[in-house]
């Protein structure tokens, strides 16, 4: 049994409690709201966020200090706009040998750093030893005890390994990857394209419109990943291909509902107060589209979602203008990427 600490009390901390707890280890889950804290305890409930009864090997704290001391591991599962703060009073406690794990899907707007990159900006760890825990899993479904299979990644693959062994069960199997990379962008990147699959059904349109935004969308994330340096095999797998079919086919999924909302003609603000939980995708978009400029990379998908989202453009013109794209060839510039990457 271990000591572990789950920094945020929303869905995805709560229901990644709950896998730790059932694996036997001792869990304090860190509320930066001491009310909430205080609720959870009383009630082992977190009704807001996650419908079920929390096991009473789960101790909710909102003191930091308390939360880290003498743990084994933290894994950090806040919406990332609240990555910096958590991890800067993180970093006042942790003891340096505890695995950091973060669980949490975005990139952050302007600086287009990734999650473990803004954990290495805030805190004294090595990037190469941060964890990220990423791959097709929706807390409610996990914290029914669904089968659910997640990748560990970590350049330090000891370090995957040991996030792996805390996490594993019969019904959460994790697989581990030293491609963080290619992890941490499929992760965040799948989120817009849910967004999309959200619109396309608000607008009416069928399955075939959702499959040609999967694939599609699966090819623009891996243009861009491999760009930057990622493993292109990693988006074909659970971080990649296996988030994106979930995260778009799932009435649990925030990014789908939201997009739903806003392709029915509801504004964002509306959309995102209606919601009254994170969506990753919008903040994402913004860090994709500019990325995808700066890279000189090709995201038509990714920037009709920008459109919609931030220039005011009515989802169904952009659809007209993503059909109405140069005709080319489907596999054209993956092939180069892959032929380029296998050359050597
Ligand atoms: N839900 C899911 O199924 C999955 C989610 N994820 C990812 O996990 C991450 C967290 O999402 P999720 O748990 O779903 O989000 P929720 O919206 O369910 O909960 C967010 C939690 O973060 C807390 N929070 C907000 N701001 C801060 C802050 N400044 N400091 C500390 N805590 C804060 C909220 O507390 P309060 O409300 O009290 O302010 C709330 O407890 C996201 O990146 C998401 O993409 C990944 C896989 C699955
Ligand atoms: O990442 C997720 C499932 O793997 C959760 O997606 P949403 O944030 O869209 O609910």
């Amino acid at each position: 049994m271990k000591k572990v600490a789950v920094l945020g009390a929303g869905s995805w901390g709560t229901a990644l409690a709950i896998v730790l707890a059932d694996n036997g280890h001792e869990v304090r889950l860190w509320a930066h709201r001491k009310e909430h804290a205080e609720t959870i305890n009383d009630t082992h409930r977190n009704n807001k966020y996650l419908d079920v009864d929390i096991p009473k090997e789960i101790t909710a704290f909102s003191d930091m200090h308390q939360t880290v001391s003498g743990v084994d591991a933290v894994v950090i599962v806040v919406p990332t706009k609240a990555i910096r703060e958590v991890c800067s009073e993180l970093n006042k406690w942790i003891d340096p040998k505890t695995t950091v794990i973060h669980a949490t899907k975005g990139i952050e707007p302007v600086s287009l750093k990734r999650v473990s990159q803004m954990i290495e900006e805030e805190m004294d760890i090595h990037y190469e030893d941060v964890v990220v825990l990423s791959g097709p899993s929706h807390a409610e479904e996990v914290a029914l005890r669904h089968p659910t299979t997640v990748t560990t990644s970590s350049i330090n693959l000891e370090k995957a390994k040991h996030a792996q062994d805390l996490f594993s069960s019969d019904s959460f199997r994790v697989y581990t990857s030293d491609d963080i990379l290619g992890i941490e962008l499929g992760g965040a990147l799948k989120n817009i394209i849910a967004l999309g699959a959200g619109i396309s059904d608000g607008l009416g349109y069928g399955d075939n419109a959702k499959a040609a935004l999967i694939t599609r969308g699966l090819a623009e994330i891996a243009r861009l990943g491999t760009s930057l340096g990622a493993n292109p095999l990693s988006f074909l797998g659970l971080s990649g291909v296996g988030d994106l079919i979930v995260t778009c086919t799932s009435v649990h999924s925030r990014n789908w509902r939201a997009g739903n909302l806003l392709g029915k003609g509801n504004q964002l603000d509306e959309v995102l107060e209606q919601m009254g939980m994170v969506v990753e995708g919008v903040r994402t978009v913004k860090a994709a589209h500019q990325f995808a400029k700066d890279q000189n990379v090709e995201m038509p998908i990714t920037s009709g979602i920008h459109q919609v989202i931030f220039e005011n453009k009515d989802p169904k013109d952009v659809v007209e203008q993503l059909m109405n794209r140069g005709k080319r060839d489907e596999m054209d510039d993956l092939a180069v990427l892959l032929k380029e990457r296998y050359s050597e």
